[in-house]
């Protein structure tokens, strides 16, 4: 599986970041809006009403592990460094090796880390490319396919825990595992790999979602979501950060060291690219050594050399053997685990097991007690079979200490320290050391994220949404458009209480597909224009000036008659800050997820903060924050509470930089609360007459057309009280004049030459059908509160 991050090396290709992808290059079209709807008229059912409460969806029964107290959880596990099993991968110049069944154990391993990943000289260049291995991100632009690769890994770790935990029962991991060899292999065989690695994320978080057991009866309790709850996870990342912040104090001290190449202790060196000279006997010694001696290591950087360095478990995502406890298992015709002395050793298999899956399993294991003791039992092997290895202390007959209090104590009589406690003491005495040495930031500005969260390097969450350099800028600023199929959970702790599946939901259905928009493409509102330009977009762009008082509201309105533009400018807010977009309309909110309405707000800005900086544009807004009533259900009274939290700020950090943009063409029906915290309210009036010539204009310079200048300008008269939206109505009809003279010929043979130009009759027959949508009536009331609340001129 190293072999793979190699062979993945340099691909910096990010095909599958989550809903980021060039619009140019998905192609997608603005979702259709809902028809326009003149301020006086009455509102649509679906539309005006909050719904009412349905009974919430029967939830899937969790007969195995239901929700609730969690059991004890094994102790922090401690992670080998080196390779395990066979390895069997596609070389870089794309052939492929099946030989090296040879264990990439200690003595044979030569692990190296990706080029991208290894530090160059400079202290910093270290730090940044630790930090990166340690804090990758599927999103990120900068994560190379190997660190892509990585994230799948620590998924298969969650199942480790999952089993261990006695949240999945063994054949239900063992399941788990073939699947996710046979998917895997997915990426050995395809020839994109990026392919490969996409089936992959997606099949394995699939299979960790769905019901796996022997009779597929019961819903499994594992989930993206509930695994990272798991204490044990937890202590494990809590680990690795402090690990990592000691690592970085120690690369510090290291970096004026002339040779990356150190001592370990005892003479044998560690190389720069992580390779040892040890034994996995010396590593398992090493792994002990006091940690007042961190510099000792201070430039290791490969998982190895990690595992040399202290006691503590490497960081999920480097732990690169943990896929080759799979990958090497698949192998035409052969068990999935039925060679691989690491899976053998996880899973309480015999190497000499049967090709049959579940038969790999012995049957004493079946119970709890048992598959933790087995989990034990696998720490006597450590020092032979390569891999992932839980750390359980064991005494010699088998047995676990520390998996309840009152085994501390006896360890406690006993001297017995259980790796935990000697973590801990451990972690005291290098947090000495660090807080005098680390210039770095600690492990609370530098989030742990184990799946798709945008990697923001040590500047925590400033990332400049200037144009990529991948040849999808757009006039100087890029818009982002996602493809549904480039739609995946992410895990992220700012995600880890929103219920996965309506991330995924936000994901998929929130996201907008759309072609950029620019400022010229929305003719007229000039002074709306130059005032979202001013307080949303150069913020977005310039955040390091654009502070204090100068910092930008976090909500806006757009109000004024429908059909002028609102969400057009919207969609230019988003491509023009190069802020992810989140297009939603307020009945979808309140009606989609009956009951739910509350959580699935909550769900948004989670995503929303996790996508940043971005741009949640809610139509019909005044549907979902109209004023409080008495009569009021509680349901829309609780989305409507959550929403103002939100929007407030409240749960926001001030510098997260998520902009709400309401659209309505009901302004007076919004709550004075939400009024407030929608701080600039700007009027989109009808279009004048420059602005209506200018959609004339550029909507017929795409078609076949003699109209005069003159002519135009008479058109333009002729529709005084027009919207946008009616102006375009009235050039598509004009257009289809052409198209009606053709009285004697057949259209279905008529060629396209032969249709005539588009010329003023047309537009004159058009404007005896196409009427005005705004009445003058409206248009008084949009003017009466624009004076009273608007933040017009
Ligand atoms: N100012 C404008 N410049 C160019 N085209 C416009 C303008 N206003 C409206 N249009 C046209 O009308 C269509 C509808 O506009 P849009 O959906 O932005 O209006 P809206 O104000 O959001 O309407 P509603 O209030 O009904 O949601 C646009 O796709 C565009 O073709």
């Amino acid at each position: 599986m190293i072999g793979l991050c190699l062979v993945f090396l340099n691909k910096n290709e990010n095909k599958f970041i989550l809903g980021k992808s060039s619009p140019q290059a998905e192609g997608g079209r603005f979702p259709p809006k809902p028809p326009a709807r003149a301020p006086g008229r009455p509102r649509p059912r679906w539309r005006r009403r909050l719904p009412r409460p349905r009974p919430a969806p029967a939830r899937p029964s969790f007969s195995r592990a239901p929700p609730g107290p969690r059991k004890a959880p094994p102790p922090p596990a401690r992670l080998s460094s080196s390779a395990g099993g066979a390895a069997r991968w596609r070389r870089p110049g794309g052939q492929r090796d099946f030989g090296q069944d040879a264990s990439l154990g200690p003595q044979g391993s030569s692990v190296s880390p990706p080029q991208s990943m290894q530090p160059s000289s400079p202290s910093d260049d270290i730090h940044l490319s630790e930090w990166q291995m340690n804090h990758f991100a599927y999103t990120s632009d900068t994560s190379t396919p190997g660190q892509k690769a990585d994230a799948y890994r620590a998924q298969i770790l969650r199942i480790q825990y999952a089993w261990a935990n006695s949240e999945i029962s063994q054949v239900c991991a063992a399941n788990l595992f073939k699947k996710y060899a046979d998917k895997y292999s997915a990426i050995l065989d395809s020839d994109n790999p990026e392919i490969g690695l996409n089936n992959c994320a997606e099949n394995i978080l699939t299979l960790a979602r769905s019901q796996q057991n022997e009779n597929d009866k019961w819903q499994s309790a594992l989930t993206t979501a509930n695994v990272m709850e798991l204490k044990c996870v937890q202590e494990m990342m809590q680990n690795s950060e402090m690990l990592r912040s000691d690592k970085e104090a120690t690369a510090s001290v290291a970096s004026g060291l002339p040779k990356l190449t150190h001592c370990s202790g005892d003479g044998k060196s560690v190389h720069r690219d992580g390779s040892s000279d040890c034994t996995s006997q010396e590593l398992h010694i090493l792994g002990r050594a006091p940690a007042s001696k961190p510099h000792q290591f201070g430039m290791l950087s490969s998982a190895k050399a990690r595992a040399a360095h202290s006691f503590l478990p490497v960081p999920i995502s480097e732990v690169s053997d943990i896929t080759s406890c799979v990958t090497p298992l698949f192998r035409d015709g052969e068990s999935v685990f039925s060679s691989s002395p690491t899976l053998v050793s996880n899973f309480g298999l015999k190497q000499n097991s049967s090709s049959s899956t579940q038969s790999a399993f012995p049957s004493e294991m079946g119970n709890l007690g048992k598959r933790k003791a087995f989990l034990v039992s696998n720490e006597e092997s450590s020092t032979t079979s390569s891999g992932f290895i839980l750390n359980k202390p064991v005494n010699t007959e088998g047995k676990t200490f520390a998996w309840s209090g009152s085994k501390n104590n006896e360890n406690k009589a006993s001297g017995f320290k259980t790796a935990k406690e000697q973590l801990w003491v451990d972690q005291q005495k290098k947090h000495q050391h660090q807080s005098e040495r680390t210039p770095f930031p600690s492990s609370s500005s530098t989030k742990k994220t184990l799946g798709l969260s945008r990697s923001r390097g040590v500047f925590g969450k400033f990332v400049p949404p200037t144009p990529k350099q991948d040849g999808n800028e757009n006039t100087g600023t890029q818009c982002k458009s996602y493809g549904s199929t480039e739609v995946t959970c992410p895990t992220d702790e700012r995600l880890k209480n929103i219920e996965p599946k309506m991330i995924e939901l936000i994901m998929q259905e929130i996201m907008d597909h759309g072609p950029p928009v620019n400022w010229d493409d929305i003719a007229g509102v000039e002074f709306a224009k130059a005032t979202i330009k001013e307080i949303i977009v150069w913020p977005m762009l310039r955040p390091d000036i654009f502070t204090g008082l100068r910092s930008p509201p976090k909500g806006i309105l757009l109000f004024g008659p429908p059909g002028t533009g609102k969400t057009l400018i919207g969609k230019c807010i988003a491509c023009q800050s190069g802020a992810t977009f989140f297009s939603i309309s307020a009945s979808s909110l309140t009606s989609k997820w009956v009951g739910e309405g509350e959580k699935m707000v909550r769900a948004l800005f989670a995503v929303a903060r996790f996508q940043q900086p971005a741009v949640i544009f809610i139509d019909e807004i005044d549907s979902l924050l109209s004023q409080r009533a008495d009569g009021e259900h509680e349901s829309s009274r609780r989305i409507k509470t959550e929403f103002l939290v939100q929007l407030d700020g409240a749960t926001t950090s001030s510098e997260d930089r998520i902009l709400v943009v309401g659209a309505t063409n009901r302004p007076q029906e919004i709550d004075e609360a939400a009024r407030r915290r929608l701080v600039k309210r700007l009027y989109i009036p009808l279009p004048d007459t420059s602005a209506r010539k200018q959609i004339v204009t550029c909507l017929m310079s795409k078609e076949n057309c003699s109209l005069t200048e003159e002519e135009i300008d008479l058109i333009v008269k002729k529709s005084d009280g027009f919207s946008g939206a009616d102006m375009t109505q009235l050039c598509r009809e004009a257009s289809l004049g052409p198209i009606r003279s053709l009285q004697s010929i057949d259209i279905t043979t008529i060629a396209p030459e032969q249709v005539r130009s588009i010329v003023f009759q047309d537009f004159d027959n058009a404007l005896k059908t196409v009427r005005p949508s705004v009445s003058s009536k409206d248009l008084e009331l949009y003017d009466t509160w624009n004076q009273t609340f608007g933040c017009g001129r």
